[in-house]
């Protein structure tokens, strides 16, 4: 006996901390679902031992006493909570209840989802909103006027001639799960702290001192009940009846409510619910049915928490807690690396969950997430499973009390090819350099290859590409100038038989294929430099480098110097240069193109030596009208000119074309001198030899 009222005990202790860090401080320590277990504990012993109930168990009271952060307001009619069902069964209870309790054979009720955010009540004079409330301990809210003003969606004015003198709106305001996972991916972004779930969002948004800082979190109200009204001779004798009115006042209301007889009909519409849920624009985590007449509502009345004429139907938690078993990390197509959680499978949202997303390093520093670490994961709509938060309390520990496991650091090379893993100052993912070299890489790198305006190889999709690198006939761009029409059938036959596929005879596309394959191979060193796909270098910087340099090998050999020499070619990018040529696979690859008879000009630097543009510096912008831009530059540096992309004090001339921009207007900021088209092509004509 003892032994169970201490357990009430604590359980009460439990739940009064958790709803104060949830309803006071928006700063959950346990999950819903943890809290749901606790407070059925309380529930079902207190159903053994009324005589142990005391008056201010949380099973007796709504929510949490206001923070006194904000004024209170004191609601005219209290907002109570709803009653959980998790199962069929105790939906069926509810109806029976009913049933029994009204005489009814088939009571009808009101549907709608169980929006996932914060209670408010909304008190409109004269059609004005005067004040906003939160639900506070159902009896005394917070004043969050100001706040609510800052909704867009929330009417601060009602429509219509003929409104009540004094009418209380409830429902709820919500964070659209898009705009949460915006918000997080900006403060990940920025190294700032994220938001938990939608819930957490719309709460914490709300009850800001500052309305500004609401007013930069999008939020939505969902109108679903009556508070006071005064006069009440028009309000509408059902609930149903009610929704719709809201709406001709100009609150939004859930579209996705309807009504129904019987427990038949809330089932198929809890089901129908459940799964729509991923693809509702917010988080719902339940259904609530709702007995429709208002008569039959004041007859079944209410406990003390709340009405006995509705209930909440819950779905699957969408957050769990579970165990971390390792952290890995895991290449992506463009050698992005992602750290993810690997954790024992758990039920979330539906579905059987066994890795989450940690994002990146600055995300798990944030966290501080280790192996054996008990974390709270979330899965909700087709977002990524991830790790939101760690339970710092079940950490580990060793005999002496110190944590099993050091911080975790993201690895310092890749672990599928094992080049360097960098990141950029400023960027928030780190990167394989691994280029072409790395298999995770190797599908986008092929296809980038074969880019029209890189190698420009007709047919070489992002679907053979993949066929290629799968079949193991492609590792690196060369092995594409060894492929014959024979591995391509039979790389087709292999894929066919896979998929189940009739076997297709057609040979027409893989000799297209490898026809713009050889086709290929007389290109120029600005396309093969594209190509590549080194770190950072574009096709313009690819351009000038082949224009700098004149040959492959000269760009090889060149050091870090001698780079940065190079107009536009910064430090970063000159070091990203020299890492991909240092790398013994990439010269490999390199020297095997050349091998396979991939061919470009290649010359001395083009700069003459000597002419009457000795020592300028040219930029070139806008377009051109009787030549590109290219054939101009060599031109100028056929008479001497060194060209660059970027206006600064040491341009000696800028050459302006049609629609040029911002290089033309700082060179005129600048006092640079300025040639329009008719004076390059005198220029150019007057030195021609
Ligand atoms: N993790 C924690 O530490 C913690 C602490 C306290 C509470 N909680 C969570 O909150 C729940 C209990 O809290 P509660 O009393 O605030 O309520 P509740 O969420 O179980 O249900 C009542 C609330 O549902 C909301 N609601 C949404 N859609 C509605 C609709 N269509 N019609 C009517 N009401 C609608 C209203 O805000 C109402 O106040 C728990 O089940 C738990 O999930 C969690
Ligand atoms: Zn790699």
């Amino acid at each position: 006996m003892n032994n169970v009222s201490g357990r009430m005990d604590l359980l009460r202790a439990q739940i009064e901390e958790a709803n104060y860090r949830y309803y006071v401080l928006d700063d959950p320590a346990i999950t819903d679902a943890e809290w749901d277990a606790l407070f059925r504990e309380l529930l079902a012993l207190e159903a053994e031992h009324p005589e142990w109930v005391t008056a201010d168990s949380p099973t007796q009271r709504v929510g949490a006493k206001p923070s006194g952060k904000f004024d209170s307001v004191v609601h005219s009619v209290p907002m109570l909570s709803l009653s959980n069902a998790f199962t069929d069964d105790e939906v069926a209870e509810f109806v029976q209840r009913i049933r029994k309790e009204l005489g009814t054979e088939s009571p009808e009720f009101s549907i709608e989802p169980k929006f996932d955010g914060l209670a408010i009540s909304l008190r409109y004079e004269q059609g004005r909103f005067v004040r906003g409330a939160t639900r506070g301990d159902g009896v005394t809210g917070e004043d969050v006027t100001a706040n609510l003003r800052t909704i867009k969606s929330l009417p601060l004015k009602l429509r219509g001639e003929d409104v009540p003198a004094v009418l209380e709106v409830r429902g709820e305001v919500v964070m659209p799960r898009a705009d949460f996972e915006a918000y997080n991916a900006r403060a990940r972004a920025s190294g700032q702290k994220v938001l938990a779930n939608p819930r957490n969002g719309a709460a914490g948004s709300l009850r800001q001192l500052d309305p500004g800082v609401t007013a930069g979190r999008p939020l939505a109200f969902f109108a679903y009940a009556l508070g006071e009204v005064e006069p009440a001779t028009g309000v509408p004798k059902r609930h149903s009846d009610v929704l719709s009115w809201l709406r001709t006042l100009g609150f939004p209301v859930s579209t996705e409510a309807s009504t129904t007889a019987g427990l038949e009909g809330l089932l198929e519409a809890f089901n129908a619910m459940a799964h729509k849920r991923d693809q509702l624009p917010f988080d719902i985590d339940g259904v609530v049915y709702k007995l429709d007449r208002f008569d039959q509502q004041r007859e079944m009345g209410f406990v003390s928490r709340a009405p006995r004429w509705a209930i909440a139907h819950k779905f699957p938690a969408q957050e769990v807690t579970t165990r971390v078993e390792s952290i890995e990390v895991n290449v992506g197509r463009t050698g992005a690396v992602t750290p993810w959680a690997l954790m024992e499978p758990v039920h979330v949202g539906g579905v059987m969950v066994a890795r989450a997303t940690l994002h990146n390093a600055d995300q798990i520093a944030r966290l501080d997430v280790r192996p054996g670490d008990t974390v709270v994961v979330r899965r909700a709509g087709d977002v990524i499973p991830e790790v939101v938060r760690v339970i710092l309390e079940e950490r580990p520990v060793d005999a002496s009390g110190l944590a099993l496991h050091q911080p975790f650091e993201m690895p310092a090379t890749c672990p599928v090819c094992g080049s360097a893993v960098e990141r950029e100052d400023g960027e928030v993912v780190a990167r394989c350099t691994g280029g072409l070299f790395c298999p995770a890489q190797r599908v986008q790198a092929l296809v980038h290859f074969a880019g029209r305006r890189a190698m420009d190889i007709e047919g070489l999709g992002e679907k053979i590409a993949e066929a290629l690198v799968e079949s193991d006939l492609v590792h690196s761009p060369a092995d594409l100038y060894r492929l014959s029409v024979d591995d391509l059938m039979a790389m087709k036959r292999r894929q066919d038989a896979r998929e189940g596929a009739k076997e297709s005879q057609a040979t027409r596309w893989a000799e297209n294929l490898i026809a713009a394959i050889a086709a290929s191979k007389q290109t120029s060193l600005e396309r093969l430099l594209f190509g590549l796909g080194i770190p950072d270098v574009g096709e313009a910087t690819a351009k000038t480098l082949a224009r700098h340099f004149g040959s492959l090998d000269a760009l090889r050999h060149a050091d870090i110097e001698a780079l940065m020499a190079v107009d536009d070619v910064g430090s970063i990018m000159a070091h990203h240069i020299k890492h991909f040529f240092e790398a013994p696979h990439n010269a490999a690859v390199l020297d095997a193109l050349r091998e396979q008879g991939v061919r470009f000009p290649e010359g001395l630097p083009k700069r003459a030596a000597d002419g009457p543009l000795l020592g300028k510096t040219v930029v070139l912008t806008g377009g051109l009208a009787g030549m590109s831009r290219d054939v101009a530059a060599g031109r100028l540096e056929q008479l001497g000119a060194k060209i660059s992309g970027s206006v600064s004090k040491k341009t000696s001339i800028v050459v302006a074309g049609e629609a040029a921009g911002s290089k033309l207007a700082k060179a005129t900021e600048l006092g640079v001198e300025i040639w329009d088209e008719a004076q390059l092509t005198a220029f150019l004509q007057a030195h021609e030899h």
